[in-house]
């Protein structure tokens, strides 16, 4: 099929490659400007106007918990008062049956999280949670973190790497076998409700029981899911459905043997149903609406509440709540694990936080993000009258290398279960997810001593490791870096080289630098280690405002095999290190940039479509999603079947047909059109890279939609690469699209589509 350019859109070319033509056919094709020009000439795309009005999107809580991207200070200010006078309201505990020592029933979490349900409203929410906790710290603080936890559907912090997400065909199974009903009926159900959460809150109570199991309680259930989470080797199949069966069996007794009168699915979106909110923790998702944030807001409300009644027997005052509040939310940026911070909160209060929890080399950050732009101009605008400076943007995979020499003073019981941590020492390597990647860059580890100058005895790097050729001494492509085993390797065997390319310092001997300015900070940098050919660099840069140096320095990074510039701030608070946050100080310029878009977007796999021809057995086609955080749901965005090579394809249907599921989840937003459906749909587990000319408004997706009204889709998406270290609710946001969809807009307004060009490859 020849590629008629400005004629298709990209859903289009989809359905068309499904008419018998090959997915890759495309190869190379439509680049941008061909994209751009296709937007002139073909009007039928031209996307609806949107009023500013529209535009102005409900705030939406970021998947990343501390990011509180342009908040609003007045609006905070307001939602403050309101939270307080909710909170302040009736002083009723929200579960009476529970007497003071006794562990935390499980029914008690499951009635806060149906009242979360049944809620939209984020202060309603906020209040549900904090009363919960407060109840909590009264009665059994013991269990306090195991709450917290559960509450983020969480069992352990990021990087102790526990993790549940069960399969669905596993659930049935347990369901079934639980509730002595045969799989064919769970199937069916599933069909009929399609959630599975309320099919097992269906099967369990219209169950007859013999015997009265003993409620469950929070703690049980945590340590049974991590039972099952961690069950591994051979037979873990049989053993987690084993584990499910056991849990559900003893859920739900206070229904138990009421009949079909215990729940009604109908009714309430099921209730505080035990079996319910198990199955969706065993799933990875509550879907309460329950963002990470808000769990942080409420859990510091809860404390200063607490705090308050105990030494003065009254409710905090609003000032109180709002220090707490920045009190918690800037140590848990800093040190995001609750198994730390929350016992030294019950042992010391939580405005001692800061003597007993810092930054410290063991526990990951989340790193600073950055803002994409469009062109040098964007960048020159808005850091206007400030000094900045440009880095080399290298193309590798994001580290965070945490150290502590063995003989420094500094012992920390809770770093990550690491490589060096037995003896004495922490010597880690961190994901941007938090993962340990330890074992994936053994060699790093090993050869860090060596960069590392005399008097540097600990310190956390943030940096980027990049494949290297060690012959020609320059930067590799991304894929060679990914040719790399990821588990196990051995230093002495490693094929693919790494260059550890360093931009920032976040602590250094003790002390954390993140509130330090930028130009300090990479002062320290310089000053702690020492640059090796080929093995430890820091990151290439030049300090200009000028647009013309700024131009060279992009095209140089180019040369060096880089993807473009990072631009950062270099003085005064706005310099320092926001861990989480997508930065407005961190600016990133691609050298490949699509005029409107640009950057490239991740997105989820949510479907599929057979190929034709010689592909029928392998998927032609998928349907791609973005991630809304604020509802925690996914919604469609694009059909893609541009960008993938023979192999790839055939790897893709090995992988993702271990992962379909018979109907699309309750938390899936896509088009009910018949012929928007794929023939198969998956579990949301793989997060792909995709480029696209531009972005447009159309009624088969649902992209941002509550912002804009309509969906927005990509134009010509084209299939870059796997991102392995994104997890599905690490794709794009559904916000972050809508933005894109309105700079694009706004840029097309002023300018017409591609005159504020001012470079091009
Ligand atoms: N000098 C540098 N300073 C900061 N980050 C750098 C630098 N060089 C390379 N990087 C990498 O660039 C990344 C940011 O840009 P990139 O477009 O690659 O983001 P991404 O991983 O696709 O994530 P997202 O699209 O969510 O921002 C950083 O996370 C880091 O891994
Ligand atoms: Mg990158
Ligand atoms: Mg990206």
């Amino acid at each position: 099929m020849q590629f008629r350019s400005g004629t298709l859109k990209g859903d289009e070319k989809v359905a068309l490659k499904r008419k018998g033509t090959t997915a890759d056919d495309n190869e190379g094709s439509p680049p941008a400007k061909k994209a751009r020009s296709s937007k002139k000439s073909a009007p039928q795309n031209t996307p609806t106007v949107v009023t500013e009005k529209e535009l102005v999107s409900e705030p939406e809580e970021d998947a990343e918990v501390l990011s509180s991207e342009d908040e609003d200070p007045e609006a905070a200010a307001e939602s403050q008062e309101k939270l307080q006078s909710v909170l302040k309201g009736s002083g009723k505990d929200p579960y009476p049956d529970w007497k003071a020592g006794d562990p935390v029933p499980f029914a008690a979490l499951c009635t806060t999280y149906s009242k979360i349900e049944m809620t939209t409203k984020r202060l309603e929410i906020s209040a549900h949670c904090s009363k919960f906790l407060q109840q909590v710290l009264r009665l059994t603080p013991d269990d306090l973190q195991v709450v917290v936890l559960l509450m983020i559907n969480k069992l352990a912090a990021d990087y102790v790497g526990i993790e549940l997400g069960i399969g669905e065909s596993l659930i049935m199974k347990a369901i079934g076998e639980s509730t002595g009903r045969s799989l064919a009926i769970i199937k069916a159900d599933q069909k009929d409700i399609g959630d599975l959460g309320l099919v097992a809150a269906k099967s369990r109570s219209n169950q007859p029981t013999m015997f009265k199991p003993k409620p469950l309680t929070v703690r049980g259930v945590q340590e049974s899911l991590m039972t099952i989470a961690q069950t591994e080797g051979k037979g873990a199949q049989e053993r987690k459905v084993g584990g499910i069966k056991k849990l559900l069996s003893a859920a739900d007794t206070q229904f138990a043997g009421k009949g079909s009168k215990g729940i009604d699915i109908t009714k309430d979106k099921g209730g505080p149903s035990e079996s319910k909110f198990i199955v969706r923790m065993l799933e990875g998702k509550l879907r309460l609406g329950l963002a990470e944030k808000s769990v942080l807001v409420a859990l510091s409300n809860a404390v200063v509440m607490h705090e308050s009644k105990v030494k003065t027997g009254k409710d905090a005052s609003g000032q109180k709540i709002a220090e707490g509040e920045r009190m918690l939310k800037s140590i848990y940026s800093e040190l995001p694990s609750y198994e730390v911070i929350i016992p030294e909160m019950l042992k010391h209060g939580i405005m001692k936080l800061r003597d007993h929890c810092n930054l410290r080399p063991g526990v990951p950050l989340k790193p600073m993000l950055a803002k994409p732009t469009k062109s040098i101009t964007e960048v020159l605008d808005r850091f206007e009258g400030k000094d900045f400076t440009c880095e080399y943007k290298y193309d590798g995979e994001r580290a965070q290398i945490h150290y502590v020499s063995k003989d420094a003073d500094e012992v920390f019981a809770t770093a990550a279960p690491s490589a060096g941590k037995s003896e004495g020492g922490v010597s880690n390597i961190f994901s941007r997810n938090s993962e340990d990647l330890s074992k994936k860059y053994p060699d790093i580890l090993q050869r860090l001593p060596a960069w590392v100058k005399p008097g540097t005895k600990s310190f956390v790097l943030d940096c980027e490791t990049v494949a290297w050729d060690v012959k020609e001494k320059k930067v590799l492509p991304f894929q060679q870096l990914m040719t790399r085993k990821r588990k196990d390797v051995k230093a002495e065997e490693v094929t693919v080289q790494v260059c550890v390319f360093a931009f920032d310092l976040l602590y250094l001997n003790g002390e954390a630098l993140v509130n330090k300015s930028f130009r300090e900070r990479r002062e320290a940098l310089r000053g702690a280690f020492n640059e090796t050919e080929g093995e430890f660099k820091l990151a290439q840069y030049g300090n200009t405002n000028e647009l013309e140096e700024i131009q060279i320095l992009l095209e140089d990074s180019v040369k060096a095999s880089c993807e473009g510039l990072m631009v950062k701030m270099l003085d005064g608070p706005e310099s320092s290190y926001e861990p989480s946050k997508r930065s407005q100080n961190w600016l990133k310029v691609k050298k490949d940039y699509l005029s409107g878009v640009g950057d490239s977007l991740d997105l989820v796999v949510l479907g599929a479509y057979f190929g034709k021809g010689k592909r029928t057995s392998w998927y032609g086609a998928f349907l791609l999603a973005c991630y809304n955080t604020n509802k925690q749901t996914y919604e469609t965005v694009c059909n893609i079947g541009t960008g993938f090579s023979e192999a790839i394809l055939e790897e893709f249907h090995t992988k993702l047909s271990e992962n379909t599921i018979d109907h699309p989840k309750p938390f899936y937003s896509h088009s009910a059109g018949n012929k928007d459906q794929p023939d198969v749909w998956f579990e949301p587990k793989f997060v792909w890279e995709v480029k696209t000319a531009d972005l447009t408004l159309s009624p088969r997706y649902k992209a941002a939609a509550d912002q804009l009204g309509k969906g927005v889709s990509l134009r010509f998406p084209r299939f870059i690469k796997v991102r392995e270290d994104k997890k599905p609710d690490q794709a794009t946001s559904s916000r972050q699209i809508a933005e894109m969809y309105q700079r694009q807009e706004s840029v097309a307004k002023n300018k017409g589509p591609a005159a504020d060009d001012d470079f091009e490859y």
